[in-house]
Order: C-alpha cells, then sequence, then structure tokens
C-alpha cells in the first residue's frame, strides 16, 4: 500500500548532500534515516545519543504510525542499537525526528554525517475502545502465559 506523507526538510543538507530517505528495493519495508551531524560523532561503549535526522514527519492519520528500528548490520555486527529499543512515531508529531543510538557493544563506534543509522517503518494502528467486561469469553490459552506451555 502507498501513502502520501507530508515530510518537512529541516536541514538543506538533506535532498542535497545527502539523499531523501527513499526504498532501496520495491520490497523494502524501511526507508534508511541519516545522521545529521555537523562533525564525526564517536559513541563510546555504553553511551547512548540523540541524533537528528533533519527532517520532519506528519502523518495526520491515525490509523498510522511509523516506527524507527534499528539496522541490523550494525546492531548486530556492531552493538549499535535505539536508545529506547524501538521509537514510536505518533500520526499527529510533527517535530524534528530524533534517533536515540546506544552502543551497547564493547567498541567506540564512529558515526559520520549522513550515515544511515536507523530505518523508518510505517505501520497501520487500530485505537482500542474498550469494552468493560467482568469476564472473557472462554479460550484454550486462558491465563496461561509466560512460558506456560514448555520450552520444546
Ligand atoms: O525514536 C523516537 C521516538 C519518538 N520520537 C518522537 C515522535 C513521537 O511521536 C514523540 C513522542 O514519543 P513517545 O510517545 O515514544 O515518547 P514519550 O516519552 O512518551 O514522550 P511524550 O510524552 O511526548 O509522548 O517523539 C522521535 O522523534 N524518535
Ligand atoms: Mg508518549
Amino acid at each position: 500500500m502507498k501513502k502520501a506523507i507530508d515530510l518537512k526538510i529541516l536541514d538543506p543538507r538533506i535532498g542535497t548532500d545527502f539523499p531523501l530517505p527513499a526504498y532501496a528495493t520495491p520490497g523494502s519495508a524501511g526507508l534508511d534515516l541519516r545522521a545529521c551531524l555537523d562533525s564525526t560523532l564517536n559513541l563510546a561503549p555504553g553511551e547512548t545519543v540523540l541524533i537528528p535526522t533533519g527532517l520532519s514527519i506528519f502523518i495526520g492519520d491515525a490509523n498510522l504510525c511509523a516506527t524507527i528500528l534499528p539496522r541490523s548490520g550494525l546492531g548486530h555486527k556492531h552493538g549499535i542499537v535505539l536508545g529506547n529499543l524501538v521509537g514510536l512515531i505518533d500520526s499527529d508529531y510533527q517535530g524534528p525526528l530524533m534517533v536515540s543510538m546506544w552502543n551497547r557493544g564493547k567498541d567506540s563506534f564512529t558515526i559520520e554525517p549522513g550515515d544511515r543509522i536507523a530505518q523508518l517503518v510505517f505501520m497501520p494502528v487500530v485505537q482500542a475502545e474498550f469494552t468493560i467486561v467482568d469476564s472473557f469469553e472462554q479460550t484454550a490459552r486462558g491465563e496461561g502465559g509466560f512460558g506456560h506451555s514448555g520450552k520444546a
């Protein structure tokens, strides 16, 4: 499904020096976000830094959100993940898109201006309207959870 989303360029390097976020392949789910830094950033082991992406989006549809997810290569090979594990962008948010980068690895990691640091994925949202009840319709699982069914 395609959907038009308003995007504001906050840093003039976006769309010039650094490409606008774009799907790398026809089947890509994520758009890479780039570090809109003025200079090289050295992320020490254990350190978390909030990095601007140089853009803002306004989703404007309560049935849609965006998530910021780690890039698997950075996370697996270098221990570079997100300080909030997953970023959630509300449909009514209009501020700058920020990426919290956490070095959970043992070595420092260098981030250069324009580096692709995370990815943005749009997702459908269902807003719940709660119905207060005293009991639920019975299911096979019932209240079992958290490993209730065993390991293998
Ligand atoms: O990685 C992220 C996560 C969030 N946001 C922005 C968009 C989101 O809509 C807003 C609020 O995020 P969230 O609700 O997760 O944070 P909060 O700590 O609950 O803040 P608030 O009280 O503003 O809702 O911050 C980002 O730019 N990057
Ligand atoms: Mg919130």
